[in-house]
């Protein structure tokens, strides 16, 4: 209950459309109540002069219902918005210390995506399926006991019995029963989409090693699973939707029953009450009837919520300071590094990544960082990003130790290659763009040159504005790796970061791209990881890190 608590608490901003959407749907079921009522009335001579009235009731419920239909909907669509938005600004901070990069912490891409979409898609139900039938249910069961009681008080009684074993009795019990299917449901649609994920992402590898059947085999294993769920949930709602539809028609034969019983000596005049009330109790249980595959649904939307909870309540790796230092003017002063005594293990690992490393580079030295795989070069820059805090010692830039800057403002001063070059879906000048995007044509122009590809982009059949990504042009990893480089130029920060930035090239681009790295680096304090012997040449200086350690 808490977390559903916790999640209508952040529909708050849309309490407007919320409000407005249950009163017009409290709106439609009290014209079908009046509308019944007076078909009843009407039928039975009650009222001879009333027929007229049916048509503006009828129309103005269909009015009601269409408007109903809409604004319910639009808060929905706009509460997931919300959500999603929420979820998103809770996850920026997570990456990439806790999510992406090789610190997944047990999230992974598809995991998050997952959660992103299907959790959030999930929680509809919770204003539109939940939140307003309950409020429209329990208003027409009160006007329902205003009317009968006027009827016959021991109508109203059988009657607000069978009521409550329809709109409480019924709900609780799918409610109960949609539980286990409803976390099994969303447990298997989560791991589902992950396997999709993960087969599309790794289908060239699994087609190589033969693997591409036992993928296939294990997606239908986990498949059935979620099917089976399905149609558990399936059958669980056809129970319920048929109990209710039995307590329906048993509530009319007690209308009746009791109503003649009462009557007895009454005489005359009770028959065409009792046909009214009969009208008004069919009405009356329309309201109740979505209740029970709402209440059944509330296991999966539980689910979804908690597994969003999850992932928005973790703490992130490193935080800003309450009171940062303010960040050097212009960028440029201070851009030399110093790390003191720096030790940082992972989460549960067993032995630091880095340990007692002491390094001082001066604004404007080019220092190369060599030394075998896993001997911690990524996380030594992950440290100088500020992706993690040294467990012991500090990381200085310019003087001053990064837990005192905010993350925003000493990530304006560093130009990262990292080892991934991603490629965004979007054109060429989006992905230039990306961390500088007031640039300049002139400065594009620079910048393509520089990196070696301005011929490419003459190729290109848009030129800049050609699409790039799943859905547009391929580029190789060579071309890849110089639009990140060009991204690195525009960006103009006075500290590089680089990761093998002449990896996958062959000798020659490698070349081109050097004499480009020798225009960027001037004036610029840069910590470059190769093991290239040609790049290494280029720097000032070369630091060897084994086993965390930094060797003389
Ligand atoms: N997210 C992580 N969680 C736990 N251990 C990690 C994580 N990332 C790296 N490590 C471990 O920390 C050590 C240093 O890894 P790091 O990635 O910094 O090495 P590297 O020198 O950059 O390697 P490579 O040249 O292969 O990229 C390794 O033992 C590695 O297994």
């Amino acid at each position: 209950m808490a977390d559903l608590l916790y999640f209508l608490g952040l529909t708050k901003g849309r309490a407007g459309w919320m409000l407005l959407g249950t009163v017009l749907a409290v709106l439609v079921v009290g014209l079908g109540l009046a509308l019944l009522g007076l078909a009843g009335a009407v039928a039975v001579g009650a009222l001879a002069g009333g027929a007229w009235l049916l048509r503006p009731v009828a129309l103005g419920r269909s009015a009601a219902r269409y408007l109903e239909k809409l604004t319910t909907h639009e808060a929905t669509f706009r509460i997931l918005a919300d959500i999603r938005l929420w979820f998103f600004d809770r996850l920026v901070p997570l990456v990439p210390g806790r999510i992406g990069g090789q610190a997944t912490g047990g999230l992974r891409a598809g995991d998050l995506l997952s959660r992103l979409v299907g959790d959030v898609d999930a929680l509809d139900g919770l204003y539109i399926q939940l939140v307003t039938p309950s409020v429209v249910a329990l208003l027409a069961a009160l006007a329902l006991a205003a009317i009968l009681s006027a009827v016959a008080p021991p109508v109203a009684v059988a009657v607000l019995l069978i009521l409550a074993l329809a709109g409480l009795g019924v709900p609780a019990l799918t409610e109960r029963a949609g539980r286990s299917a409803g976390l099994e449901q969303v447990r298997r649609a989560a791991e589902l989409r992950q396997q999709v994920i993960d087969l599309t992402q790794g289908l060239t590898d699994l087609i190589a090693h033969g693997a591409v059947g036992r993928a296939l085999a294990e997606i239908d294993r986990v498949s059935e699973r979620h099917g089976a769920a399905v149609r558990r949930q399936a059958v669980i709602a056809a129970v319920g939707a048929a109990a209710t539809q039995m307590l329906t028609q048993a509530a009319l034969v007690a209308v009746l029953l009791v109503g003649v019983a009462v009557a007895g000596g009454a005489g005359e005049g009770v028959g065409p009450m009792l046909a009214i009330g009969a009208f008004v109790t069919l009405a009356a249980f329309e309201a109740v009837a979505p209740l029970p595959l709402a209440y059944q649904m509330l296991g999966r939307t539980r689910a979804a919520t908690r597994r969003l909870r999850e992932v928005a309540e973790m703490a992130p790796t490193v935080t800003d300071p309450s009171q940062p230092l303010s960040p050097p003017k212009p960028l440029s002063e201070g851009s030399d590094i110093r790390l003191e005594g720096v030790r940082f293990a992972y989460p549960g690992a067993v032995r630091p990544a880095l340990d007692a490393v002491d390094l001082e580079i001066e604004a404007g030295e080019r220092v190369a960082i060599v030394g075998p795989s896993g001997s911690g070069k990524s996380t030594l820059f992950a440290l100088l990003m500020r992706f993690h805090d040294p467990d012991s010692g500090t990381v200085r830039v310019g003087g001053a130790d990064l837990r005192a800057l905010t993350q925003a403002d000493h990530h304006a001063r560093l130009g990262v290659l990292s080892q991934g070059t991603p490629i965004l879906a979007g054109t060429l000048r989006d992905n230039l763009l990306l961390g500088s995007p007031e640039a300049g044509e002139a400065s594009v122009a620079r910048a393509l040159r520089i990196a070696g590809l301005d011929r490419m982009v003459a190729d290109l059949p848009d030129g800049l504005d050609t699409w790039l990504g799943e859905a547009g042009v391929a580029l190789s990893g060579g071309e890849a790796r110089r639009v990140a480089l060009a991204r690195v130029i525009l960006r103009d920060a006075p500290i590089l970061l680089l990761d093998e930035p002449t990896e996958g090239l062959d000798a020659e681009a490698e070349r081109a791209v050097l004499a480009a790295l020798d225009e960027v680096m001037a004036g610029r304090t840069v910590v470059m990881i190769t093991h290239r012997p040609a790049v290494t040449a280029a720097m000032d200086r070369i630091v060897r890190i084994e086993d965390g350690r930094l060797v003389p």
